[in-house]
């Protein structure tokens, strides 16, 4: 299946926030959309999903115009993994999981004796089995981020949108998130993803897409587009892209990105605070 936005345009009353959006995604790639705070990300999300309308272009499945009317529809095709999400109720971490299904089982008969095995499936594949019987208002951030996403694969989508999946996570449950991330890819499922990390593009995406104030929405493949030009005109901090030989890795080598800080041992010589650039010059 291939999801493509083609020219979508979206905002709040008469404010654009997102122009001329458009991209491709097939089944099992992973595309990571990168952009300073404020730049429109979350608000890209919100018109993909229908939540707020397109002020021009469309959202497309294989060719076929996604109709965000026909609510089941689109939420059986593309899940989602919102940034914040407060229950109103302070309801069981089982039953947050197994609300997943609900677009997907009759609207009087409620999930069965299935949906439960599944979503205790779930919360095993992702971990936090040991989590199934908490309150999910007291549990931690980065806990709730790994029941969110147990609750987006209850739908089984084609597609799923995360929205800073590893946001409020700690370094290690980051990473073992974008694990998943290319575990779900592997299973077929296409991904959009946001973050605030390059470095997440590098780890497990194969495209990227970057919204700026000051250029075109553009995407391409990560190597082509996670650059040191491409990332320090989105963000204006001066950066360094680097190869690093690892053996212990399966290709050899991993691609990181630096940011330039002022350090102690190396202060900035010329009262910039914080930052100076690869070739010297203080930005
Ligand atoms: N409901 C709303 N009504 C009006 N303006 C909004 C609304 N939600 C967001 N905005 C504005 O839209 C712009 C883009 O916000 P958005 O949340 O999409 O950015 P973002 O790139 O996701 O930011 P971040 O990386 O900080 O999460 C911001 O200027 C924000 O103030």
């Amino acid at each position: 299946m291939i999801l493509e936005a083609r020219g979508v345009c979206a905002g709040y009353r008469d404010v654009g926030i997102v122009h001329d959006v458009s991209f491709e995604l097939e089944s099992g790639e992973v595309l990571c959309l990168l952009g300073p705070n404020g730049v429109g990300k979350t608000t890209l999300f919100k018109s993909l999903l229908g939540f707020i309308p397109f002020s021009a272009g469309g959202l497309y499945v294989d060719g076929r115009a996604v109709d965000h009317r026909r609510r089941k529809e689109t939420v059986l095709l593309i899940g989602c993994v919102p940034q914040v999400h407060e229950p109103p109720f302070p309801f069981v971490v089982i039953d947050v999981v197994v609300m997943g299904s609900i677009a997907r089982t009759d609207a009087f008969a409620g999930p069965g004796r299935d949906a439960f095995d599944e979503a205790d499936e779930l919360l095993e594949l992702l971990g936090i089995a040991y989590l199934r019987n908490r309150v999910y208002t007291e549990i931690s951030g980065g806990e709730r981020q790994m029941v969110l996403i147990a609750r987006a694969l209850m739908q089984n989508p084609s597609f799923l949108m995360m929205d800073e999946p590893t946001s409020s996570l700690d370094f290690g449950n980051q990473m073992r998130v974008l694990a998943q991330i290319c575990a779900l890819a592997h299973r077929g499922v296409g991904i959009i993803m946001t973050s605030h990390f390059p470095d997440h593009a590098f780890l497990c995406c194969d495209k990227a897409a970057v919204m700026s104030r000051t250029s075109p929405f553009r995407v391409a493949d990560v190597g082509d587009i996670v650059c040191e030009e491409t990332l320090e005109e989105a963000y204006g901090i001066p950066v360094k892209v680097a190869s690093l030989d690892v053996p212990e890795h399966p290709d050899g080598t991993v691609t990181t990105c630096v940011p330039l800080l002022k350090t102690k041992a190396h202060p900035c010589p010329c009262g910039e605070e914080g930052l100076f650039g690869v070739d010297g010059r203080v930005r």
